[in-house]
């Protein structure tokens, strides 16, 4: 069989998109989805994203995201980016999107530049202590401030969490955190779960650090700018107490190349 599919990246965490409206793709194929996911004997991507028919009355598609080792799994916030970008390029929608994936009803809207507003779930759980701070924001995210983010060795102490007792069998994904001179921007660096390896950029990681800098008073911004290794994101909320809801991840999202693969 061969597949179409388009590749797209939001700040260089890289996706494969595919519109599964017709169920070509079976969600159960891991075996498949980790071979498209594969740098050397596929297309290559942090993860996999297929676009399907609406359940929920209002929506305009259904976001199912599955991790590079085959794997479906939490929510990817520069995937659902990318997925309004895909939807509009295959006229699904114009400017303003709804759609529900595995956490949930999302909003989004995008630009003439494809610059992608997504609606994140609100967060009222978070676990902050010292310099580490832990939060769900559609995945979970571990976070640790730093001073010295760009000297570390991600992929090795991010495994380390990952794999640790804490953790179990479940894991989490792993973001190191430097604040800059500016009061309301901070460096990010993610070791991403079911990619196993550091990606360069993580939505739902920046979004977790911006409420975790809030929630710490390290930021008094409510619209907080992360600098990642695949350019530079955006998060806005407004806070109540331990309540932050109104929940925005905005960037970037480009389709790359588009194909077909024999599979
Ligand atoms: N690897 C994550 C899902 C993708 C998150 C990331 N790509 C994002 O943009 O949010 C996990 O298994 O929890």
């Amino acid at each position: 069989m061969r597949l179409q599919f388009f590749k797209y990246q939001g700040t260089g965490n890289d996706f494969v998109m595919i519109d599964n409206r017709n169920n070509i793709v079976s969600k159960n194929d891991t075996k498949l989805i980790n071979r498209l996911c594969d740098r050397k004997f596929g297309i290559g991507a942090d993860g996999l994203i297929l676009l399907e028919h609406p359940d929920a009355e209002g929506d305009d598609f259904k976001m199912v995201y599955f991790n590079a080792d085959g794997n479906e799994s939490t929510m990817c916030g520069n995937g659902g980016r990318c997925l309004v970008a895909f939807a509009k390029m295959l006229g699904i929608i114009e400017t303003e999107a709804n759609f529900t994936a595995i956490d949930g009803p999302h909003k989004a809207s995008i630009d003439k530049n494809d610059i992608v507003n997504l609606q994140m779930q609100n967060v009222s759980d978070i676990y902050q202590s010292g310099n580490i701070a832990f939060l769900d924001t559609g995945s979970p995210h571990h976070i640790v401030f730093t001073d010295n983010v760009n000297e570390l060795d991600v992929k090795e102490e991010g495994a380390a969490i990952r794999y640790s007792t804490d953790y179990k069998e479940k894991g989490t994904n792993v973001n190191f955190v430097e604040k800059t001179e500016a009061e309301d921007t901070f460096i990010v660096r993610t070791y991403e779960r079911g990619v196993e390896d550091e990606t360069l950029a993580c939505g739902t990681g920046v979004t977790a650090v911006a409420i975790a800098a809030h929630h710490s008073n390290r930021t008094k911004a409510s619209e907080v700018k992360l600098q990642v290794p695949g350019g530079s994101l955006s998060v806005s909320f407004k806070a109540d107490g331990n309540n932050y809801q109104d929940v925005w991840l905005k960037g970037p999202a480009k389709l790359v190349f588009k194909g077909e693969i024999a599979c």
